[in-house]
């Protein structure tokens, strides 16, 4: 049987490109010949080539062996990984040494014996593949240390519908189905995907995430799919996309509503066809992932505003988990901040109670930003708490900050001069600080915790309002 590879033989001599591509042609999938080693970067470019047989004499410079030097240095510019066999006429041992410190995998000297061609030809194929497998490992490591997080915490909850969550994120780990996890911000939709890697057969492969809502098209499509040097002006080097680097685990494409019609179109062909092709490249890599999407608004309506292909929500929400709002599972409420009390009581070596009046208040708000805002709000009462007892006014003190109802109103209105921030005595308050805090509160409190929608209001990127509201304790 053939092997599956792709060799290329450059020499300028009809009768040895003849000869050689009989010779392999019997062994291997796919041979190659080229009599002019200008057309190696067009060839290169155009197949995935793994071995490349090399003379090291063209007609330019019989006899030096120079120029098989320079096409060597030029095949490896252009694929590091490519093995590289050269062959000479005039072979010496000198010859030798100096093509494999220049990168070449072996030599070899015309006329040369068939079992030997294929011997050398056999063993350079194993190791360009070996170290081609040692270049993915190092640039997705490299790729890996840049997008993945550290510990994730655990999915709390003993509410009805948090159990009921379980139980699907628990049948639905064993499979490799597409999964869409919906829900209100801070619900708990990115600690669900990473529940759902844990418990799946992929759990020792990589859990690689994207927040789409933070990225401007083009930009997503090279964090999906990477892109070659020099696919446009800022890609100074080959990147490797997210797919890629999920391959054997878990892809999670967060806020996937934002994703762009036109990237869409390229998520559904990757996805149906289960491989990618990097921006500015030609040749498709094969990927192995589970895709969990994320969204926090409701794509059905999406698809109903033309917004959304409908193919593509078809193929993402096989399995279909929507995460209630804290609002909606008060039982919860107790085993949260309790939770939370001890994290941070821990990291701020505070030990405090709640009082069972604080837990109904608790229970009785309606937490716009779910879980977030619960977590936000006990870390900010403990770090301010005075002596061993919470603070209730502490607890709710993003609560009282909420902007009335007519700044609401000039906020939504884009066109409407918002007027100064007023102080109780109706004096304006020119603190940039209060200001930011206080708009970004209205903005959240006017999309109803939707951080997506207030990041867009406020003209930010998710990521920047994440930090604004970490800053803010919202
Ligand atoms: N059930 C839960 N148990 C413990 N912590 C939770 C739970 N749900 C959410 N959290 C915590 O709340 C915060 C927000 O959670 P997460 O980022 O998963 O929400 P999200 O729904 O993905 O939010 P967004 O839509 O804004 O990205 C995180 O700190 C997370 O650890």
């Amino acid at each position: 049987m053939k092997q599956a590879a792709t060799l290329l033989v450059v020499d300028d001599n009809p009768d040895v490109l003849l000869a050689t591509r009989l010779l392999l042609k019997q062994h291997y999938e796919r041979v190659l010949t080229l009599d002019d080693p200008h057309a190696i970067e067009a060839t290169l470019a155009e197949h995935a080539v793994d071995v490349v047989l090399l003379d090291m004499n063209f007609s330019r410079d019989a006899i030096s062996g120079q120029e098989g030097f320079y096409w060597l240095k030029q095949i490896h510019a252009l694929d590091p990984a490519i093995a590289v066999i050269l062959m000479t006429a005039y072979s010496d041992v000198q010859r030798a040494v100096e093509a494999i410190k220049c990168g070449a995998t072996d030599f070899l000297s015309k006329p040369w014996q068939n079992e030997q061609l294929l011997t050398t030809v056999a063993t350079a194929l194993n190791h360009g593949r070996d170290k081609r497998a040692l270049g993915q490992v190092a640039r997705r490591a490299q790729g890996l240390s840049q997008v993945m997080s550290g510990a994730v915490p655990n999915l709390l909850g003993h509410s009805k519908a948090m159990l009921q969550v379980f139980d699907i994120i628990a049948k639905a780990a064993q499979t490799d189905a597409n999964i869409l996890i919906s829900g209100e911000s801070g619900t708990g939709k990115e600690l669900t995907a990473h529940a759902i890697h844990q418990q799946s057969l992929r759990a020792k492969g990589p859990f690689i995430g994207l927040d789409m809502g933070a990225l401007s098209g083009s930009l997503m499509e090279s964090e999906l799919f990477g892109h070659k040097k020099g696919a446009f002006t800022d890609a100074r080097a080959d990147r490797v996309g997210r797919f890629e680097l999920a391959s054997g685990g878990t892809l999670f494409l967060d806020e996937i509503g934002n994703l762009p019609l036109e990237q869409q179109v390229k998520l559904l062909a990757a996805l149906q066809n289960r491989q990618v092709t990097p921006v500015g490249g030609n040749k498709p890599i094969h990927t192995d992932i589970r895709l969990i999407c994320a969204t926090n608004e409701a794509l059905p309506q999406a698809v109903a505003d033309g917004r959304f292909r409908q193919d593509l929500l078809y193929r993402i929400n096989t399995i279909e988990i929507r995460l209630p709002p804290l609002r909606e599972r008060p039982e919860d409420i107790e085993l949260l901040a309790n939770h939370y009390l001890e994290h941070f009581g821990r990291k701020y070596r505070r030990e405090l109670r709640l009082q069972p009046s604080q837990l109904n208040e608790l229970r009785a708000y309606p937490w716009p930003g779910n879980v977030r805002e619960l977590s936000h709000a006990i870390e900010r009462a403990v770090i301010l708490a005075d002596g061993d007892r919470l603070d209730t006014a502490l607890l709710f003190a993003a609560r009282s900050e909420l902007p009335v109802a007519a700044e609401v109103a000039a906020f939504a209105n884009a066109s409407a001069p918002v007027g100064p921030l007023l102080q109780d005595e109706g004096e304006p308050v020119f603190d940039l600080e209060r200001v930011e805090h206080h708009t970004i509160a209205s903005a959240l409190r006017h999309f109803q915790g939707n951080v997506s929608h207030a990041a867009k209001a406020l003209g930010l990127t998710r990521g920047a309002l994440y930090r604004r509201m970490e800053k803010y304790g919202l």
